[in-house]
């Protein structure tokens, strides 16, 4: 096998990244890959392919991280999905197997995804069930839904890992969580690690804790998008363009959280450096707090929690 180690900037994204480029990959999670990255699989080959049950937006972005990442190669990649137009697109688009039956990728697969709607996962693992077998690790990312109901529906010896996946993909920024059932080995967790890094960063948490990583963490963008959205409304208000607006509020968002990150300072003291006494800035700080800020944002979170517990 021959790898380039590449160092190369994400289009989309300042972060430089290495990336060991495979010209020639024959299984689709690669050995050397993982110990180059410091993760041992141990000598056990995992079956090449993998199979994606749904092939919404939440598939579509994770095949992108993964054949960016180049975790997989495009024929590694079957999507089981009931729409044939999408299919079409999906196939045409990723270079990838996208069908509306995929029940011989499922057998050979060695794992399967989970990526329909909650309400549609019965069905799917309805259809996965007699399909799979004891090597087969499957994931699921529908929120809401348990490791238990998925070992109800797919049985107790089955590998089950639950994944919260990030929602900033597209960045290689953000975290997922995830789980797995006891029988995951350690294997099955450098292998599911390996998957989930071409998408971003990885906390593993108890499952009871699933609830709240949704509703805070990866509802997360939804508050910095609504944040650019009404700050770039607030500058296109005091007389800038739309567009100027909109870039002036992303750099300093980019910014924000570079510093943020680099300097490990509590926001509050930064805060506290801008605050020039009697000035603009605490002047803009009154106000925000008359707004309750803080509080909006707070009862958000807990809005959203409270809404994957009904889930539940
Ligand atoms: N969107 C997000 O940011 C996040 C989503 N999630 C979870 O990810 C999962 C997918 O979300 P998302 O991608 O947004 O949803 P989408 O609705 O975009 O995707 C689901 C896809 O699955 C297809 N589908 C439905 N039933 C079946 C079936 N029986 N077999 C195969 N395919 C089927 C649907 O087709 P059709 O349209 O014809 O029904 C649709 O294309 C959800 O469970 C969600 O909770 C988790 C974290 C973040
Ligand atoms: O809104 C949802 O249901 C999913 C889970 C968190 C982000 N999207």
């Amino acid at each position: 096998m021959v790898r380039l180690c590449t160092t190369f900037l994400i289009p989309w994204c300042s972060k430089k990244i290495v990336v060991i480029q495979q010209a020639h990959l024959d299984n689709g999670y690669n050995k050397s890959y993982n110990e180059e990255n410091g993760i041992k699989r141990g000598g056990r080959e995992m079956s090449k392919d993998i199979v994606f049950c749904g092939g919404g937006n939440m598939a579509e972005n994770i095949i992108k991280g993964l054949l960016y990442k180049k975790v997989v190669l495009p024929e590694n990649v079957t999507v089981n999905e009931l729409l044939p137009a999408r299919c079409e697109y999906l196939s045409k688009t990723y270079g990838i197997t996208a069908v509306t039956n995929a029940d011989d990728a499922i057998k050979r697969a060695g794992l399967v995804i989970i990526a329909v709607n909650p309400l549609q996962v019965p069905p799917v693992t309805k259809v996965l069930n007699p399909l799979i077998n004891e090597k087969t690790i499957v994931l699921s990312i529908a929120a809401g839904i348990p490791i238990k109901t998925l070992e109800n529906q797919l049985g107790s010896d089955r590998k089950i890992v639950r994944v919260v996946p990030n929602t900033l993909i597209q960045a290689g920024s953000g975290y997922s969580a995830v789980c797995m059932n006891g029988c995951c080995d350690d294997q099955d967790k450098s292998l599911i690690t390996h998957v989930l890094d071409a998408l971003g960063q990885i906390m593993y948490l108890k499952e009871d804790l699933f609830n709240s990583f949704s509703g805070f963490s990866n509802v997360g963008p939804l508050w910095l998008y609504k944040m650019v959205e009404a700050l770039t409304d607030a500058g296109v208000y005091v007389g800038f363009s739309r567009t100027d607006a909109r870039n002036m509020v992303i750099k300093n968002m980019l910014g924000t959280a570079v510093v943020l990150e680099e300097t490990g300072e509590h926001p509050a003291v930064k805060v506290d450096q801008m605050t020039s006494p009697g000035g603009v800035s605490i002047e803009a700080l009154k106000v925000l707090q008359q707004g309750n800020f803080s509080s909006a944002l707070m009862n958000s979170v807990i809005a959203g929690i409270d809404k994957a517990n009904s889930i539940e």
